[in-house]
């Protein structure tokens, strides 16, 4: 057990003593959509202010990425809760800025915060001056929640936030839920309801836009349960549930265990959210999560990103993100658990499009299965090095090597393998380039019908090809069966870091306005056109919904199969291909393009 310290104590000292300190911290802003950084100087600013680690680098002196590959590090993802709008259109190009409309057909109640008001004014009558007389709360934060304004951020709220981040502890999520519980309250914006119903989690993953109502807000406030018979880990999601809060009581047991404490409430909200999310109450050891899948033995290296390192583990792939540490990782600051909460709502949700039940809509395989994910901690396992370290060996790793200290965090996907990625696949005829293009196309145009998805990042690494010996693939598009030919081919789209998704209750995006770097990669490149191209389509307003972005991706693979990729064809092939390129300028959504001409024998319609 840590020492014990006194809480008010500290906190008033802090705010005497280090008055310029905690002027110097980041405001804390509840509930706000989070400001941009500009790479070179606010986000270096910011990093400057952060420590920064000394980082290994690999065996092999490999080229790193450049800043331009790099460049998904400053974004950050997020978010608009679709419950918050009133907008009930269709979708049709927004003009900038302006919020997108929520999904057909769906009543919206504007959350009502007159509850929260009133308990907050009970809480600041609440004696709080009388614990801590002297210091004046300074800025009063706005919170904002679709249209509705909160003027008041809550003085218990902004004091501990400020004085946590000044003392930036370390904040082990499972044993802090004293303060939890109440940063929990300070936090919120929604209604204070339980969420103890078995569907919590449920409505959490499987709710679309077809099926969602706009009352379950409070589903990203999932607190967790403290009932004694749990176990730790893998608590199954219907036994997460919200506490009844005494506050009172809570206030007495101020005096906390400063190891206990967390750094940021926001922060530690997201951390037990993300745990929620993974069916988690605490994070694993990678031994007791890789268990599950595979002799750790086995374990072998395959691949890597920017963010992640991809290991095979049995017939799984396991991808290792690193989060909230304060030094960077491969030269990128550590993304931050709310961030991979959205990208685990993400793949969540994309998996439903699997499901192929006979009332389904939409359905289609096209997007990698995630088996499960989970929260890690702890440096990173000898079995793990040494996979990493003979890849290094082999390939030459562009990233750093593992260090990591014993408190580290990671979110470790665990997915289907999916094969190899289309720049290292040797297509083999101009059936197979077919079969991608087709398969590419079908699956953007399901997942635009389910959930106005743009997968924003379609480059030739992120989708994957293996071969079997099935003929055709089974889709559902709005409710049409289709059944592909496939040559034998199979795809799967990976990597949702930058993509767009409407859930049905929120709208996941990423600003990528936050990410200059990314629309800078060299003239003539494809891939960096077609960044470019989406920034003049979208006109910077990234939470809208531009089905054409996938249309976009679309051109540069037909491009990409035309120019980069060798295989047997005639020249009547490439013309088609050519001729399908300039017809996909026209189209303004992947589920326009199923259509075209070049695909109609490749498409088996289902009449029922
Ligand atoms: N399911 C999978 N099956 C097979 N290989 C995979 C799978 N997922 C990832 N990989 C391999 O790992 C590499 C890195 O994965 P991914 O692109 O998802 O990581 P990332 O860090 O998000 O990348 P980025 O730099 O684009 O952000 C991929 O290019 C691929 O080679």
């Amino acid at each position: 057990m840590g020492e014990r310290v006194d809480l008010w104590a500290e906190i008033i000292e802090s705010e005497e003593e280090g008055g310029d300190r905690v002027k110097d911290i980041p405001k804390v802003e509840v509930y706000q959509r989070r400001k941009k950084l500009e790479k070179s100087s606010e986000a270096a600013d910011l990093i400057g202010a952060w420590s920064v680690k000394g980082t290994r680098t690999s065996l092999i002196n490999a080229p790193k990425r450049d800043s331009w590959t790099r460049s998904l590090s400053t974004r950050g993802r997020e978010s608009i809760a679709v419950g918050a709008y009133v907008n009930n259109q269709p979708q049709e190009k927004p003009a900038r800025r302006k919020k997108p409309a929520i999904p057909k057909g769906k009543a919206v109640k504007a959350p009502d915060f007159k509850k929260e008001k009133e308990y907050f004014h009970e809480v600041d009558a609440f004696e709080l001056l009388e614990e801590s007389p002297s210091p004046k709360t300074k800025n009063s934060s706005t919170w904002t929640a679709g249209e509705q304004v909160v003027p008041e951020l809550p003085h218990l709220s902004t004091r501990l936030e400020k004085w946590l981040i000044s003392k930036n502890l370390n904040r082990p999520c499972g044993p802090s839920s004293t303060l939890s519980k109440i940063l929990e309250y300070s936090n919120s914006t929604t209604r204070l309801e339980p969420i103890c119903d078995d569907d919590a989690f449920d409505s959490l993953a499987l709710r679309t836009p077809e099926n969602s109502s706009s009352s379950n807000t409070s589903i990203f406030r999932l607190i967790q349960s403290c009932d004694d018979d749990l176990n730790a880990e893998d608590v199954p999601f219907r036994k997460i549930k919200t506490e009844e809060i005494d506050l009172e009581d809570e206030l007495k047991r101020l005096s906390l265990t400063s190891d206990l404490i967390s750094p940021h409430l926001d922060f530690e909200k997201s951390f037990c959210d993300l745990l929620s999310a993974c069916g988690q109450m605490q994070p694993s050891s990678f031994m007791e999560a890789l268990s599950k899948f595979c002799e750790p033995e086995s374990i072998v290296k395959i691949g890597e990103g920017t963010y992640g390192e991809a290991f095979r583990a049995g017939t799984s792939v396991c991808k290792i993100v690193p989060i909230d540490g304060d030094f960077r990782v491969n030269g990128e600051i550590q993304k931050r658990a709310d961030e991979l909460l959205e990208e685990v709502i993400l793949s969540w949700t994309l998996n439903q499009l699997r499901e192929c039940e006979t009332e389904a809509q939409n359905s289609c395989l096209t997007f990698i299965k995630t088996q499960d994910i989970k929260v890690c901690q702890g440096p990173y396992d000898p079995i793990l090095i040494k996979a990493w370290e003979d890849w290094d060996a082999k390939h030459g790793s562009e990233n750093d090597h593992p260090d990591f200290p014993e408190k580290q965090c990671y979110v470790m996907f665990v997915l289907e393998h999916g094969g190899k990625d289309l720049e290292s696949f040797v297509l083999l005829n101009f059936d197979e380039a077919r079969s991608l293009l087709v398969q590419v196309m079908a699956g953007l145009a399901v997942a635009e019908a389910a959930f106005e998805f743009e997968h924003r990042d379609l480059h030739w690494g992120n989708i994957l090809l293996s071969r079997n010996n099935s003929s055709t693939q089974h889709f559902i598009l709005e409710g049409k069966q289709v059944f592909i030919k496939t040559f034998g081919i199979q795809i799967s789209i990976i990597d949702f870091t930058l993509s767009r998704i409407n859930t049905g209750e929120k709208i996941l995006f990423l600003d990528l306005t936050s990410d200059p770097y990314l629309f800078k990669g060299p003239k003539g490149d494809k891939q960096s056109e077609t960044y470019r191209k989406m920034k003049a389509v979208t006109e910077d307003c990234w939470e809208g919904h531009f089905a054409q972005t996938n249309v976009l991706w679309l051109i540069y693979l037909v491009d990409l199969v035309l120019t980069k990729k060798s295989f047997e064809r005639s020249s009547k092939d490439e013309r088609e291909l050519r001729s399908l390129k300039k017809r996909m300028e026209k189209y303004k959504s992947a589920k326009e393009a199923v259509s075209d001409p070049f695909f109609s024998d490749m498409l088996i319609f289902q009449i029922s």
